[in-house]
């Protein structure tokens, strides 16, 4: 069965073993020697668990350096079975559940075999008590049945009698003994009193093959037909179900460190924090009215005005070429609006037979917001009116949206040089009603006014009443309302560099612009480090829970787990952690109003990092070192 040429296994400049050979058929065999004898050595190079020696070390004729993982997973999960100092038993867990772990692999109902071992090893009462709590004698046999699950030819005990009292540690002996007469059992010990009838026996001194007694023991070839299953997504599930009960601590931190990670991540990606600090500037807007966001096209202004300074001297008039910039802007996708302005005086409307004066202020236009129907259509004789002079008229916004109506008025003629005013008229059906007021804050009291002269037609209008008042300029004032202050001032920006000066609160703007840039990097920062920290955790609780869990992966290993098999149980328990956390995101989406899908794509992303980091350490657990098998460990 086992066949071992020339094995010498050197550390440091220490040999552990030098040029052992020997044979072992079947039945009852046992390593001795003293302390450092290199026994435990020689067990590891049995188990296939160290293939790192010079000679060779063969398996039913198969070499055991050239197992591939698959093969040497097969060969853990039925047909060798390994007991070690340490038993090797997942602590949290019950003695059944314990005994399972290899069954997982196999096809069979274990649960008739799990009764029977419970019954011979006389630990049925104990079935349900987590192993941690149990005496060295009882683990030892919770050890042994685990190996027996697997129905193993070959059952190897590393000094399976070391921790024991001599009363425990025969009754140990008289097992292996009894389990000998089926299978092969090699057993390292000290302990020559276990040493009995019918065996080989092995005595290593110094690392050399000192002496050896062999028995002719032919093996029986159990079920030699027998394959390893690959871990089924059922049997993972219930792995897991036995996980999260028993380990329910360290998923749940899992579940909370990703659910925090997502979800300031979410607010992070998310429109919220734009969203505060968009809050100044929307108390601006319900203060001073949405005329701060209006940019005014002119062809001619008085420059000093508004300034304070509008002596003689200073006011001049000032002219700019205006033209090609409406049909520039109107389909522009950061203009919200764009409303034509009417310089008209001395307005009156007739509604029905009946003429109302429509007051100068001298301050129009002004335009805040529609408040019905919508903004006239450039190509049709439509007009907005304001609010103030619908009410005037003694109709309601929906009485009036869709009337036609006449208005006249007259308009100043500068082309001679001299202002001429030419009478105008025009009919036009109200397409929609506007808002016209604004608010000026003095000593802390906002006052509001409205204009009723802030009439807006249409671009089909205009150009009727320049014609009527035989004006050759072909450019008309408007007002351009952008979508948002940075594209307010993009566009101010880009009509100064064209050699046109709008005309706007653009200082107003600038400020609101740049308090919002700085509120938002502050709060970005702080949800940046939160965000980053509480990665951080996540992946800190997901490496913890992976270095805590090494041993319990090592033990699948032995249990004949390949790291698929263990990666398809990781990737169960972190779609558990992911559709738990995604859950709670969900929730903490719809409280923060921040979008769901954010949410769970990043509880998603988190479980995928943190399913790849445990993957990552499951795959690079060595059960020669996470697991003690002997003196060194
Ligand atoms: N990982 C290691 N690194 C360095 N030296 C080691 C290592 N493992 C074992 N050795 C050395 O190899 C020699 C044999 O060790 P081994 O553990 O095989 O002895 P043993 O007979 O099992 O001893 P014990 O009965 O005390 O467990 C010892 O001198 C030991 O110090």
């Amino acid at each position: 069965m086992f066949e071992l040429k020339n094995i010498t296994k050197i550390f440091g400049n220490e040999a552990a073993l030098r040029d052992v050979s020997l044979s072992i058929s079947g039945g009852m065999n046992y390593i001795i020697g003293a302390s450092g004898s290199g026994k435990t050595t020689l067990l590891r190079i049995l188990s296939a668990m160290d293939t790192q020696y010079e000679g060779e070390a063969f398996y039913h004729g198969k070499n055991l350096k050239e197992l591939t993982h698959q093969e040497r997973a097969r060969l853990y999960a039925t047909e060798l079975g390994f007991i070690a100092q340490g038993f090797h038993l997942i602590d949290e867990l019950t003695v059944r559940e314990n005994i399972l772990v290899p069954s997982y692999l196999k096809s069979d109902d274990p649960e008739r075999k799990l009764d029977m071992l419970l019954r011979k090893f006389k630990i049925e009462k104990l079935a349900d008590q987590k192993v941690s709590t149990l005496s060295g004698g009882q683990k030892q046999r919770v050890a042994i049945a685990r190996e027996l699950m697997k129905d193993p030819q070959v059952l190897i005990a590393d000094e399976p009698t070391a921790a024991l009292d001599a009363k425990t540690a025969r009754e140990i002996g008289e097992l292996l003994t009894t389990i000998a007469k089926e299978r092969t059992v090699v057993v390292v010990t000290h302990d020559t009193s276990l040493i009995r009838g019918k065996c080989s026996v092995f005595e290593l001194d110094k690392g050399v093959l000192c002496k050896c007694k062999v028995t002719d023991t032919p093996s029986k070839a159990i079920n030699p037909s027998k394959q390893k299953k690959s871990l089924s997504l059922r049997s993972a599930l219930r792995m897991t179900g036995v996980t999260c009960k028993r380990q329910a601590g360290k998923l749940l931190s899992l579940v909370v460190a990703t659910t925090i990670a997502a979800s300031c991540l979410a607010v992070n990606f998310s429109g919220m924090l734009s969203g505060s600090s968009n809050q100044a500037f929307q108390e601006l807007l319900e203060k001073q009215g949405n005329s701060v966001m209006n940019l005014m096209i002119v062809s001619s202004f008085m420059n000093a005005s508004g300034t304070g300074q509008e002596t003689p001297d200073a006011v001049q008039q000032v002219s700019q070429d205006i033209s090609g910039l409406l049909e520039k802007y109107q389909d522009d996708s950061r203009v919200e609006a764009i409303i034509m302005d009417a310089p008209m005086d001395d307005m009156v409307v007739t509604l029905d037979g009946k003429d109302f004066i429509i007051e100068s202020t001298g301050q129009a236009p002004v335009y805040n917001k529609m408040i019905a129907g919508k903004i006239s259509d450039n190509s049709k004789h439509e007009i907005v009116l304001p609010q103030i002079l619908v009410k005037k008229m003694g109709c309601t916004n929906e009485e009036i949206i869709g009337q036609k109506l006449d208005f006249m008025g007259s308009v100043i003629n500068w082309d001679s040089g001299k202002p001429v005013t030419m009478p105008v008229s025009f009919t036009a059906v109200i397409s929609g009603v506007a808002d016209t007021s604004y608010g000026m804050e003095f000593e802390g009291e906002v006052m509001t006014f409205e204009h009723e002269d802030s009439l807006f037609p249409s671009l089909a209008i205009m150009r009727d009443i320049y014609e009527q008042a035989g004006k050759e300029d072909p450019s008309f004032n408007f007002i351009i309302r952008p979508d948002s202050p940075e594209h307010y001032l993009e566009i101010y920006e880009e009509l100064m560099g064209a050699g046109v000066v709008p005309l706007g609160q653009v200082e107003l703007i600038r400020d609101i612009v740049g308090l919002k840039g700085a509120a938002l990097a502050q709060a970005g920062i702080s949800y940046t480090l939160i965000a980053v920290l509480s990665v951080l955790a996540a992946l800190s609780v997901c490496l913890l829970c992976g270095l805590m869990r090494k041993k319990e992966y090592a033990v699948y290993q032995l249990s004949g787990y390949a790291k698929f098999d263990i990666a398809v149980l990781s990737a169960v328990e972190y779609t558990g952690v992911f559709l738990l956390s995604g859950f709670i995101s969900v929730v903490a989406a719809w409280i923060l109003s921040i979008p769901v899908w954010l949410g769970l794509a990043l509880s998603l992303g988190v479980s995928v990092v943190c399913f790849a980091e445990t993957s990552l350490i499951s795959s690079l657990v060595n059960p020669l070192t996470a697991l003690k098998t002997g003196g060194r460990g």
